[in-house]
């Protein structure tokens, strides 16, 4: 069973052994990462962001942000992070046909791969917004309560800043996602205090501790936090 203990001022999750552990080995994890296969473009994209030198989003990650965007019946997302349109894809299986991603990511080149991979998947040219731009001049840019989802997914560094304008983007029963919640184990190490790892502790206590999000921590990919807007 968890709870919400304290380390460092920062909300932090403590495991009480007293109860018997749920046994999820990475062979489970790998299984529930699997559970659903992508599809061809979704794959091949993946092993061309690879390649780049990117880290993608999971598999696991892809099929939880496409069961999100179903769920909430995305038709406006913003996602921060495009890199070469990995989760992007995935946002557009799980959009109905005529939602729109309006992403943000400092790199054109990067979105230069995007567009080429959703025009592959025959996404509608008017149906991406590709901004080249610093995420923190861009977001604040943008309206107040028009998005259904927000997916965060770049400069860690940068997460609680992230968290703050996914709130006020964020109609009443959208969702904020952020990816990397887990940050490749480190997080739920006490005797981690990166820069990196810090923060994103503060961007999950920030959504634990914000009365208008419901949240759900998810142990897949890289850690997925997602949360729904009261
Ligand atoms: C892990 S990649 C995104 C992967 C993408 N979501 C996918 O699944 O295909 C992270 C992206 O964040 C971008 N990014 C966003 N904000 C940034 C910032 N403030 N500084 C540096 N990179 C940033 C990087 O250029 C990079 O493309």
């Amino acid at each position: 069973m968890m709870t919400f203990g304290s380390l460092g001022g920062v909300t932090q999750p403590s495991i009480h052994t007293s109860s018997t552990p749920l046994a999820l080995d990475t062979r489970s994890w790998g299984y529930a990462e699997d559970f659903v296969q992508p599809d061809e473009l979704l794959r091949e994209a993946r092993e061309q962001a690879i390649t780049l030198g990117l880290e993608p989003i999971s598999n696991g990650s892809a099929t939880a942000l496409r069961f999100l965007a179903h769920l909430v019946q995305a038709r406006a997302i913003v996602e921060v992070g495009t890199g070469t349109g990995v989760s992007g894809l995935a946002l557009f299986e799980g959009m109905g046909t005529d939602g729109i991603i309006t992403s943000i990511d400092p790199e054109p080149e990067r979105q230069s791969a995007a567009r080429a991979e959703f025009t592959k998947a025959g996404v509608r040219s008017n149906r991406f917004r590709l901004i080249a731009g610093n995420p923190l001049d861009v977001l604040p840019k943008l309206r107040d309560g028009a998005y259904d989802m927000v997916f965060i997914n770049g400069d860690k560094l940068e997460y609680v800043e992230y968290v703050a304008q996914a709130l006020r983007l964020l109609r009443h029963g959208g969702v904020v996602v952020l990816n990397n919640a887990l940050w490749k184990n480190l997080v739920a190490d006490p005797d981690n205090e990166d820069d990196e790892t810090v923060i994103i502790r503060e961007a999950l206590a920030a959504v634990a501790e914000t009365e208008e999000f419901t949240p759900l921590l998810l142990p897949v990919g890289d850690g997925l936090l997602a949360a729904i807007k009261a």
